[in-house]
């Protein structure tokens, strides 16, 4: 009756997650080196470790294949409309920390709110002959986003990659992405709106709500948990 975490295996969450076991006292092994997608806490064989890109923790959390894992609060969101629901957010980790924001090009003087952007969107099909376009790679937090702050009238240009060059280049009209110094939408000539921060994203300990939660293994958990308090 083995618990499985999963933890970054790459990118800018890898290292800071076993930085953060670390200073609790726990030792995240990678026996097989960084290639292989297995591994374990030191002293814990109740625990085994599982080494997944960040989107796809947040997918197998929801989906409880995982029992617990770290990721960005964003990639829950944006997995599923009932992603927050279906897990709980343990442990805050400080780090990892962006805003998932709407930002406009700079020329856009008068734009400087949600409420103005919807004005552009309904006015954007008689002017322009096309929907405003808006490049992303998070469709499910722009829906929510722009249901609530009633803009229908767009369309979403999925991106994967160099989002924030997607206005300059003609593939879309604005943005929603990640940022955290900012250095990236300036570079590109994009300012955040106003009231266009959509969520507050850092890295989790996040445990899934719909994964196997036998006596036991609620009890090995919970066990875990004490241990990584702050
Ligand atoms: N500039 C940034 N500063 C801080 N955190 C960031 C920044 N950019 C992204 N993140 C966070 O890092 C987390 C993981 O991002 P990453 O790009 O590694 O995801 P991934 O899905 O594993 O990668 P990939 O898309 O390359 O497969 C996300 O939760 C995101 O919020
Ligand atoms: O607000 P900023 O500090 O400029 O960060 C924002 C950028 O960081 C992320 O990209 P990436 O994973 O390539 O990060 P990196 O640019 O920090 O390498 C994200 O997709 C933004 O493009």
């Amino acid at each position: 009756m083995t618990l499985t975490l999963a933890v970054p295996s790459k990118g800018r969450l890898e290292e800071m997650t076993r930085d953060w076991f670390a200073q609790r006292g726990l030792t995240i092994t990678r026996p097989g080196g960084a290639r292989s997608y297995l591994g374990a806490i030191e002293g814990i064989p109740d625990i085994t470790v599982r080494f997944y890109p960040a989107s796809e923790i947040a997918r197998e959390l929801i989906r409880g294949n995982i029992d617990l894992g770290v990721t960005g609060r964003d990639l829950i969101h944006e997995t599923s409309e009932a992603g927050p629901a279906s897990v709980e957010f343990a442990r805050n980790l400080g780090f990892g920390g962006a805003d998932v924001v709407v930002a406009v090009p700079d020329a856009w003087i008068d734009v400087t709110h949600m409420h103005d952007l919807a004005d552009v969107a309904s006015d954007f099909r008689s002017r322009h002959g096309r929907w405003l376009r808006i490049a992303t790679k998070y469709i499910t937090i722009t829906r929510q986003h722009f249901a609530q702050a009633g803009i229908a009238e767009y369309r979403i240009v999925e991106s994967l990659g160099a989002t924030e060059a997607a206005p300059a280049s003609g593939v879309a009209d604005i943005v929603v992405d990640i940022t955290s110094t900012g250095s990236t939408l300036a570079a590109n000539g994009l300012r955040v709106l106003e009231d266009g921060v959509m969520l507050q994203s850092e890295a989790n300990l996040i445990v899934s709500k719909t994964a196997d939660w036998s006596k036991e293994r609620r009890a090995v958990l919970d066990t875990m948990l004490v241990r990584l308090h702050d």
